[in-house]
């Protein structure tokens, strides 16, 4: 009967007839969950996991109209939400409960009951970029393995870091796979397993050599000069106001040092003074959405599905496209990371594809830029806050380095015995991968980790930030910046041991990883921050800007510092360069 053929009255009634039929759809959307469809499917996608979750979605969809016709319920719109309300919630019982129960192959291992239920919990803390501190918390709490996913566990224990990441460890899982693009035939190293990922380690080892690494110095030396000639621009020597972000300046270095390497040059921030091309947000919003959508990899397939919402992963690729093509029609004129990576001297018996050339010149491109960058940004800040340490490293690059002019001289880093302990110490406190990805367990395959057994398909994590930090590894103090414990534990007892008590374990300090998947640009990092830091101690005196310091945002830029796989920067790091 329509609406408005009822009398006044009868209008009354019908709050009390929509009750009615809500209570009776209930009950019987009640006894449809007695069909146990929900627990079924519970089961079925445990067993068999999927990797997208566009089959689950359409199957959940369906199944609550299925169910209606199934048990003759009248179909209406109040009916099927009911019963989609109640099917869903039926299964996240099922799911959740099964998860915190002493039945979960995970249940021995300890963590906060919100983490074990979901990995949503992950996801909001890495879309904050929090994941190193919170992780880190949960250790200190939970002790040295903590269950921080329904199928996750980090480890801070060290003989975890072989089993782990060594020769016979675990491989990469599906964490990495959302790091490959699945509309390309190719993979990045980074991605790559097995024979494919050891074919590939020798091209890029042979780009790494000490004789490639020498070729570069050229190109090294052009950037760091040009960094120190636009510094001193800025400098209160200069014609500057004084006041400088020092942090954006190590990233325009790095960019436009990666960006010679890989594609022959074009970034030119240094130049600029600023990003020109949107390279940076580009890579920021690109790496931001890999790193928290890699937390829930099951949902990548259906975001291709949506217009837009992978739009930074996108132009991160398209960007490293462009940059190759144009690599390709300019030609090499010097043996770079790109005259390697394509195998110009034809070395290899199978030429790499250029699909693969570029897949790794995106990935040198993200992996060798802001790792370095963060890392010589955290080492001015903790230099800054230390001023003792200052002058005592300072001293020490004034002595290695005379007359300031061989300062690109690398045969002398050896002896930068105090300004290598910074960096290291740095590394340390502030590892610039500070969660690292994790290594999954592969299917039947459950083993012992450091006396816990960690059964098949769990996400496995060795976070170096909490590692780093543990006092089991590093003692005393380990949140306080010493770089003399590395000076103590070179020159103490056997073991790495340096005064009475103390502890320093260099097999728990993995900056750069460990095993076959370690980072491959490590030589070449070193290189770099040891040159550009004894190139900036020597030709500068730096320390933070007044209003900087004073306002405080020194104290807190650490806490600012965001982890999205690689840390990014999140505010400036202001200081006053006066030319010595
Ligand atoms: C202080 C600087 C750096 C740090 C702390 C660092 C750290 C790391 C870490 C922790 C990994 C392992 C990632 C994983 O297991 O998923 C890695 C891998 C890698 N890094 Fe670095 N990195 C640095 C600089 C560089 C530079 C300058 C390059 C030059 C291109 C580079 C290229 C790579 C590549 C290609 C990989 C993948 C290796 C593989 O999967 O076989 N890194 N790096």
């Amino acid at each position: 009967m329509p609406l408005h053929s009822l009398a006044p009255s009868e209008t009354n009634l019908i709050p009390a007839a929509v009750l009615l039929a809500l209570v009776s759809d209930y009950l019987n959307v009640l006894q449809l969950s007695r069909s146990h469809f929900p627990q079924i499917n519970h089961l079925y996608f445990h067993r068999f996991e999927p990797k997208s979750a566009n089959r689950p979605l359409l199957a959940l969809a369906i199944q609550p109209l299925l169910l209606l016709v199934a048990f003759s319920v009248p179909r209406s719109f109040v009916t099927l939400l009911t019963t989609s309300t109640v099917f869903i919630a039926t299964l996240c019982a099922s799911i959740a409960l099964y998860r915190v129960s002493p039945w979960h192959p995970l249940a021995h291992i300890p963590g906060p009951a919100i983490h074990k239920i979901t990995k949503l919990r992950g996801v909001w803390v890495a879309l904050g970029g929090n994941q190193h501190r919170v992780i880190k918390a949960l250790h200190d709490r939970y002790g040295p393995f903590v269950r921080t996913g329904p199928n996750e566990v980090s480890v801070v224990h060290v003989d975890a870091i072989k089993t782990v990441l060594g020769t016979g460890g675990f491989p990469k899982g599906q964490y990495y796979d959302v790091r490959a693009d699945p509309t390309l035939p190719t993979r990045s190293l980074l991605t790559l397993q097995g024979e494919a990922h050891a074919n590939r380690r020798r091209i890029w080892n042979r780009g790494m050599s000490s004789e490639s690494l020498a070729d570069y110095e050229t190109i090294l030396a052009r950037r760091i000069a040009q960094l120190m000639e636009r510094l001193e621009g800025l400098s209160a020597s200069g014609a500057g106001a004084g006041a400088v972000d020092i942090a954006a300046w190590f990233s325009f270095f790095s960019f436009d040092f990666m960006g010679d390497m890989a594609f022959g040059g074009g970034f030119e921030m240094l130049r600029d003074g600023g990003d020109e091309n949107g390279l940076w947000a580009i890579i920021e919003q690109g790496a931001r959405s890999i790193h928290v959508v890699s937390h829930i990899p099951w949902i990548v397939a259906t975001l291709y599905l949506i217009p837009g919402a992978t739009r930074g992963i996108q132009t991160l690729r398209g960007f490293g496209a462009a940059c190759a093509r144009k690599r390709i029609a300019s030609g090499s004129t010097v043996r770079d990371l790109w005259y390697h990576l394509t195998d110009e001297a034809a070395l290899e018996k199978t030429q790499p594809t250029v699909g693969e050339v570029v897949a790794d010149g995106v990935l040198s491109i993200v992996a060798g830029s802001d790792t370095t960058s963060v890392a010589l940004s955290s080492f001015v800040f903790f230099l800054l806050s230390n001023p003792d340490i200052y002058q005592r490293v300072q001293a020490e690059v004034d002595a290695v380095y005379p007359d300031g002019e061989s300062l690109l001289d690398t045969s002398k880093h050896a002896e930068l015995h105090l300004l290598t302990a910074c960096l290291n110490e740095t590394l340390r406190l502030s590892p610039p991968v500070p969660s690292n990805g994790p290594r999954q367990v592969p299917r039947g395959e459950g083993r012992l980790v450091a006396g816990c057994f960690i059964p098949e398909h769990t996400q496995i994590y060795i976070p170096p930030y909490a590692l780093h930090r543990s006092a089991a590894h590093f003692f005393p103090a380990p949140d306080a910046f010493d770089p003399d414990r590395w000076l103590r534990a070179a020159g103490g007892a056997a073991g790495g041991r340096g005064g009475p008590g103390e502890v320093l374990n260099p097999a728990a300090f993995i900056p750069f990883s460990y095993g076959a998947h370690n980072c491959v640009g490590r030589a070449l990092a070193w290189r770099e921050m040891l040159m550009l830091a004894s190139t900036l101690l020597r030709t500068f005196e730096v320390r933070f800007a007044d209003g900087f310091a004073a306002a405080g945002a020194a104290a807190g830029w650490a806490e600012r510092l965001h982890d999205v796989f690689v840390t990014s920067v999140g505010a400036p790091l202001m200081v006053e360069l006066k030319r010595r």
